[in-house]
């Protein structure tokens, strides 16, 4: 029996900065874990099935990403069948980055369950060629990520000790949309730099999305909830990926505030 937690991420400052040959654009974004969790179990079984619980997903199971996940190792190193549980929490089309998170840890398991010894270089290569911010999740670590998103370099941020609000407006932004809308352009800062130097309260101003103006412009009223999450006392507030969810990152709890759309509150405890 193999489980894991996969994590979600948040972005803290994503920057297009080149459409690419390929279709793919090249970026630089801080991808930072947040203890906000789906629940994967892989077990061994005669025939391989996919059984999903919690948030529904949508799209058939051979489209989801942990069955892709799973053909992958499959082709790559004949395993044999296996039944995936997979208990949903972590809302999709939220930038939040769930289905790759699900699908770097389906990897990590099989890799356990059926004792492959692939080092963490082949994994986050496997990731890579299933989403672009897959490659990410095989270390779960922040850190700046180029590239389509798979290139990741360690980053000694560390959120310990903050409060972290998601709020989630239920709207589902496709990310190639919102890719195909905007205008590349240079970060123009050294965001590496930037992040490790200044505290959470000094980056509002600098530390921007570059997809938020384009889902603030599909949907207006979206620029009220960030206006909420200072107004409640963030030290910093942003959209995180391609929308459609929003953080805040706070010095204390929140207490009694009021949010007219799902929300989450986590302790940042630990990198
Ligand atoms: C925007 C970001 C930022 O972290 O996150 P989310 O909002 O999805 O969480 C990511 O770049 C999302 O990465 P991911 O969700 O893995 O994207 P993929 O499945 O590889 O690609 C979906 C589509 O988005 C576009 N795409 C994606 C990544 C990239 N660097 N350039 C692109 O142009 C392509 O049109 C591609 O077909
Ligand atoms: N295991 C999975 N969990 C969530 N979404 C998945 C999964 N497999 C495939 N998908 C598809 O990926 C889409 C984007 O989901 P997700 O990666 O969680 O959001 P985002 O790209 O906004 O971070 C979903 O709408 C769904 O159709």
């Amino acid at each position: 029996m193999a489980i894991a937690f996969p994590k979600a991420k948040i972005n803290i400052g994503l920057y297009i900065t080149e459409k690419r040959t390929d279709g793919y654009h090249n970026l630089c974004s801080c991808f930072y874990p947040i203890p906000f969790y789906d629940v994967l179990e892989i077990l061994p079984a005669p025939n391989y099935s996919l059984h999903i619980s919690g948030l529904n997903v949508p799209g058939a199971p051979e489209d989801n990403l942990c069955t892709k996940a799973f053909r992958l190792m499959q082709q790559k190193h004949g395993i044999d069948e296996v039944a995936i549980y997979l208990h949903k929490h972590i809302p999709m089309g939220a930038g939040l980055g769930g289905g790759s998170s699900d699908a770097a840890a389906t990897l990590k398991l099989l890799n356990e369950l059926f004792d492959l010894k692939l080092p963490t270089a082949i994994l986050k290569e496997y990731a890579a060629a299933l989403g672009s911010d897959c490659a990410f999740f095989i270390e779960e670590q922040a850190a700046i990520c180029t590239g389509r998103g798979e290139i990741c370099h360690p980053l000694p941020l560390s959120l310990y000790g903050y409060h972290l609000v998601v709020v989630y407006p239920e709207l589902h932004i496709s990310t190639a949309n919102a890719y195909r809308h905007i205008q590349p352009a240079p970060v123009g800062y050294d965001l590496e730099r930037f992040l490790c130097t200044h505290e959470p309260e000094a980056w509002g101003t600098v530390v921007v999305n570059r997809f938020e103006d384009y889902v603030l412009e599909l949907y207006p009223d979206l620029a009220l909830l960030k206006k909420q999450l200072y107004e409640a006392g963030a030290c910093y507030a942003s959209m995180s990926g391609s929308g459609s969810a929003f953080y805040g990152i706070f010095k204390k709890p929140l207490t009694d505030y009021q949010w007219s759309y799902p929300t989450w509150q986590f302790a940042i405890q630990n990198d």
